[in-house]
């Protein structure tokens, strides 16, 4: 591990447990030298904070791997320019970073940690600059029209929408949306189709709680309504050049990338198999589940195994998909897609490494929503 590396971790690890105080301040002093930049957010700060801190660690996790954290920040750049983030605003924010660190540790702060993290917020903010440079070609946000919405379960809405622009993706990537109904709050979900000509994005979206945006897009936003769509993120995208078979692991919503992988798959594959596990708490839950058998019945290279968490009349599988996968094993032969719930994810992670599956075969986005 790197010096610089070392004393990031090792300064995290002293405000890690209150990392909302360090998200407080930090935004408290962001506005406080750039009043202008307080419009552009959420009159409601707290799921803006845990976002802003979820990518701080995932930048830092990822600084000992060039390519992961240059892709990671590049599309965080992109993806800021729905905020009109200019260069200028990135100058005083590294200050106030490093301000609310040192103000949360306290006595434990020192000298090497303040210089480590504003070496770090350098590189962080270099490459978000020339993510943001290399899109600034493409318009920072488009408008989309929500052409069909339909309820699913009590809690999960499948809809389809029309960019009125062209929107470039890769499937398995994902973008911020916001809606009329929560002006301000953005939150990233997956688009679950393919490119297509139509230029159609489709998403699954699951109303959580206090999810303001989720609950909006399950239960209000209908055909004809507008939502506002920023650059396209993320790398869980299929390597064409890889020969080996594919198992795709979703927990839940976190189907939606993978569906869109299928139909990628769908317009070339002839040699893979592609096992499709597709995790849910019951059986009302497998939202897409007659949709995923229609594809395995037209395409012999698909196979679906759904199971059940949380319902014990379910007569298939049973069990966390984590769990279900590892019985189907082994798999080390394969490239794997995992996408849900973050436990879900972690989990799934520790079960393919103790089937000694390589980690570079296994490709997950790191997912905040
Ligand atoms: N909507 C979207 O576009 C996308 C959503 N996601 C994420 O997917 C998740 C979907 O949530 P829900 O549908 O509510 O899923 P859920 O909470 O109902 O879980 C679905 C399945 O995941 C597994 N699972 C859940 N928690 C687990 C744990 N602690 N350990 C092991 N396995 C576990 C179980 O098999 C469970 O049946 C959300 O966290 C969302 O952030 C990820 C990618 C795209």
């Amino acid at each position: 591990m790197s010096d610089l590396s070392r004393l990031l971790k090792e300064s995290w690890s002293i405000v890690e447990d209150r990392q909302d105080k360090v998200g407080g301040y930090f935004y408290a002093r962001v506005f406080l030298s750039n009043p202008q930049l307080r419009d552009l957010f959420p009159v409601q700060m707290d799921v803006q904070r845990t976002r802003l801190l979820s990518a701080i660690v995932t930048a830092v996790q990822s600084i000992e791997d060039p390519d992961r954290f240059n892709e990671y920040l590049g599309s965080l750049g992109r993806d800021h320019r729905k905020f009109q983030v200019e260069p200028a605003h990135f100058d005083g924010v590294g200050d106030a970073l490093v301000e609310a660190l040192r103000i949360v540790a306290g006595d434990q702060w020192c000298s090497e940690y303040d210089q480590a993290w504003r070496d770090a917020y350098q590189a962080m903010a270099e490459r978000m600059m020339a993510g943001a440079e290399a899109d600034s070609g493409n318009p920072p946000l488009c408008h989309a029209e929500v052409l069909r919405h339909e309820r699913r379960s009590r809690d999960i809405a499948v809809f389809t929408c029309r960019p009125l622009q062209p929107l470039p993706y890769r499937a398995g990537q994902y973008v911020s949306v916001e809606c009329e109904y929560q002006p301000r709050v953005w939150r990233t979900y997956s688009i679950a189709n393919a490119p297509s000509d139509g230029g159609e994005l489709d998403f699954h979206v699951r109303a959580l709680g206090a999810g303001w945006v989720s609950g909006a897009l399950v239960r209000r936003i209908k055909p004809g309504d507008m939502i506002r769509l920023a650059a396209p993120m993320g790398t869980m995208t299929l390597d064409r050049k890889s020969t080996r078979d594919i198992v795709c692991v979703a927990g839940g919503t976190g189907l939606a990338p993978i569906k869109a992988l299928i139909q990628e798959l769908i317009k070339y594959n002839r040699t893979r198999w592609v096992h499709l596990f597709f995790g849910a708490r019951n059986r009302d839950d497998l939202y897409d589940l007659d949709e995923l058998n229609r594809l395995a019945a037209q395409h012999p290279w698909l196979s679906v195994v759904p199971a059940c968490s949380e319902d014990d009349g379910y007569t298939g599988e049973q069990g966390n998909i984590c769990d279900v996968v590892t019985r189907y094993g082994p798999w080390r032969e394969h490239d794997f897609f995992v996408s849900g719930p973050a436990a879900m994810v972690k989990t799934t992670l520790r079960g393919l490494t103790e089937l000694q599956v390589p980690s570079v075969r296994v490709k997950y986005d790191p997912y905040t929503r």
